[in-house]
């Protein structure tokens, strides 16, 4: 099973990856949406070479055709990119795959994909995306965890420094974030504070 760092980053460029990535971020997702083909390749081109030069996991949203063109090695899709996603040729390129979930069906759908991690979310209120979902709450990822195990456990969604310990002491295993950072007058003390707040839940 595929251990991840604790500490989430959710990015939508590789600019942001280049300016956080070397403050020790392990774990980063490149989120980019609405690009054209050839200025998502190359940024994801970039976002590959600087994460494996810098030892941080890179995980690629969505386009799994260029995750696996550009030898990527992990993949994010929610239930609607699963509805279009190859998951053999995902897998036969050897790339991991993480999975969205919202509720007790999605649960089921992404467990039979064998995924390597199961985000849950939105654990609160999260102004970066329109989400048809309610805040799902704390009691909500214990509960996802006591039905999946020993897969690992994201959750995602309003998240921020004064609520990272509460996602971990209901048995998340990493906490997933967009702007709690890239909203802030100071993106980089508050990725310092979250590597700080983070290290302790490191398994
Ligand atoms: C770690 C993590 N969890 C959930 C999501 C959301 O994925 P999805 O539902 O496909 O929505 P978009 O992010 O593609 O808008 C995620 N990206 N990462
Ligand atoms: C991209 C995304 N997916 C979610 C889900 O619940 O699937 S919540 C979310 C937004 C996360 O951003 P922030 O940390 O700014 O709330
Ligand atoms: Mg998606």
């Amino acid at each position: 099973m595929v251990k991840l760092d604790p500490f989430y980053l959710i990015v939508e460029s590789f600019a942001w990856i280049e300016r956080l990535v070397p403050l020790g971020v392990k774990l980063v997702q490149l989120r980019i949406k609405d690009k054209p083909t050839d200025e998502l390749r190359a940024e994801i081109e970039k976002a590959r070479d600087f994460c494996q030069a810098h030892e941080c996991q890179l995980v690629v949203n969505d386009y799994w055709q260029l995750a696996i063109e550009l030898n990527c090695d992990f993949v994010h899709l929610g239930q609607e990119d699963l509805a279009d996603a190859d998951l053999t040729a995902i897998r036969s390129a050897g790339l991991r795959i993480g999975l969205s979930t919202h509720d007790h069906a999605e649960l089921d759908l992404a467990l039979s994909h064998k995924p390597d991690y199961v985000a849950l979310g939105p654990v609160y209120p999260t102004i970066l995306k329109k989400m048809k979902w309610a805040p799902q709450g704390l009691d909500r990822l214990r509960e996802w965890k006591a039905h999946i195990g020993d897969v690992p456990l994201v959750a995602i969604g309003g998240l921020n420094v004064d609520r990272i310990k509460g996602v971990f002491d209901h048995r998340a295993d990493s906490a997933a974030v967009v702007t709690d950072i890239t909203a802030r007058d100071d993106p980089e003390t508050r990725t310092k504070l979250w590597l700080s707040a983070t290290r302790r839940f490191m398994s």
